[in-house]
């Protein structure tokens, strides 16, 4: 009996390169050339996001065993300072429990770390260690972790493609694609003509029907993203995400009272809890909301702000957080589709999200993705990705 097992040990482990720290990549990616930030008021860190230190964290790889040797993983964006937080502080709330005890260790480990937690690094690592628990407990049962939460409510999921070119999206049968905001505020009138310019050629590539968002990484302020919304509105702009900052929920508020109903205002993979999202929920903040799995809380707590936002008709779009965000997609009629972040260097090609760190990573094709029925997330981890653990205690 799966309620018998308890967990014996948990182990903080971390990686570089790729993985779940997905910016961390080499210096020829898109994903790294000219996007808008914060940071981007200061023409040193324009650039490069790497420059202002995007990848300083690395992957963090939470394992938990149960006391017949079973062994669940996850991982998230924390690196170091994420696994001495495990070692050193939250293990002691997961060592010992049933491995069914998934809602009381989160409960712990949230209210255990408020103190110096609340959203950010720390609920990262909560994300992970969720996310372990429940890949262990569907290994345990032998389920998928999809079928623990209720099923699936559609045969596959489908998905758009977020990266530098979605004229390429659209023929690998993506229903949309999303491209990052290059230009903010500091390079002024110029800067907001040349997105414009590059969303309307983009327009032209992919026709009159396929979504097109814009990304725009939480750099911009509520006057450039109304003068740009309305810009983008002209080539038919599906959705602005992350205008602003996420703490900004006012100016968001603001921003969806300014902006035409039809181009959406979308946010939330830097936010975090039920309580961070009924805040974007009740404050009108936006149209639709993108948790991220591994940083918002973990499954557990994604299942509460999924509940909070399907009672208000609100559509939860996971941002990229490859299998951990697909069984949880899958069984909610309010996730309806999907984002799939491009990997590739040029996205050019579909290549897995968090490569090269999981084995069998599962990655759509055409567009769309059924999720495997494999026990737990599916996935392995790679035996030629070197980890280290710093902190063991
Ligand atoms: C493309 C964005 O700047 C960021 O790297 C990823 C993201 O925000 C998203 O996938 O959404
Ligand atoms: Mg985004």
């Amino acid at each position: 009996m799966t309620t018998a097992r308890t967990i014996r040990s948990v182990r903080a482990f971390t990686v570089r390169g790729g993985g779940a720290d997905y910016h961390d990549q080499r210096d020829d990616h898109w994903i790294d050339d000219h996007i808008a930030t914060p940071m981007s008021k200061y023409p040193e860190y324009r650039q490069s996001r790497q420059s202002f230190g995007i990848n300083v964290l690395g992957t963090l790889v939470v394992e938990v065993e149960a006391d017949d040797g079973t062994t669940g993983f996850a991982v998230t964006t924390a690196g170091e300072p994420g696994a001495y937080i495990v070692e050193r502080h939250l293990a002691r709330f997961v060592e010992g429990a049933p491995v069914t005890a998934i809602e009381r260790i989160w409960d712990q480990l949230y209210s255990a770390s408020l103190f110096y937690g609340r959203k950010g690094l720390v609920l990262n690592v909560i994300s992970a260690i969720d996310l372990a628990l429940w890949d262990l407990l569907g290994k345990l049962r032998r389920e998928p972790v999809y079928a623990l939460i209720g099923g699936a409510v559609r045969d596959e999921q489908v998905f758009y493609a977020t990266g530098s070119r979605p004229d390429l999206a659209r023929k690998m049968g993506f229903i949309g694609g999303k491209m990052p905001v290059r230009h903010g505020p500091a390079e002024g009138a110029e800067g907001l003509a040349a997105t414009v310019e590059r969303f309307a050629a983009m327009r032209e590539e992919v026709g009159p029907d396929f979504w097109l968002m814009a990304d725009c990484w939480m750099s911009l302020d509520l006057d450039y993203a109304t003068r740009l919304g309305l810009g983008l509105r002209e080539h038919g702009l599906r959705w602005i995400e992350e205008a602003l900052p996420p703490d900004d929920y006012w100016g968001y508020a603001e921003l969806r009272k300014r902006l035409p109903p039809d181009v959406l205002v979308t946010t939330g993979e830097h936010e975090a809890t039920r309580w961070g999202f009924r805040l974007l929920l009740e404050m009108g903040c936006c149209d639709l909301i993108q948790p991220d799995v591994n940083w918002c809380g973990g499954l557990t707590e994604l299942l509460k702000i999924s509940a909070l936002a399907d009672s208000r008709g609100v559509l939860v779009v996971p941002h990229g957080s490859s299998v951990y965000s697909y069984h949880f997609a899958i069984t909610r009629h309010n996730s309806p589709f999907s984002e799939f972040l491009m990997m590739h260097p040029q996205a050019s090609e579909v290549v897995p999200m968090f490569s090269p760190l999981l084995l069998d990573e599962p990655v759509p094709v055409n567009g769309r993705l059924r999720v495997p029925d494999t026990p737990g997330f599916g996935v392995r981890l790679n035996p030629e990705c070197a980890l280290a653990r710093p902190y063991e205690h």
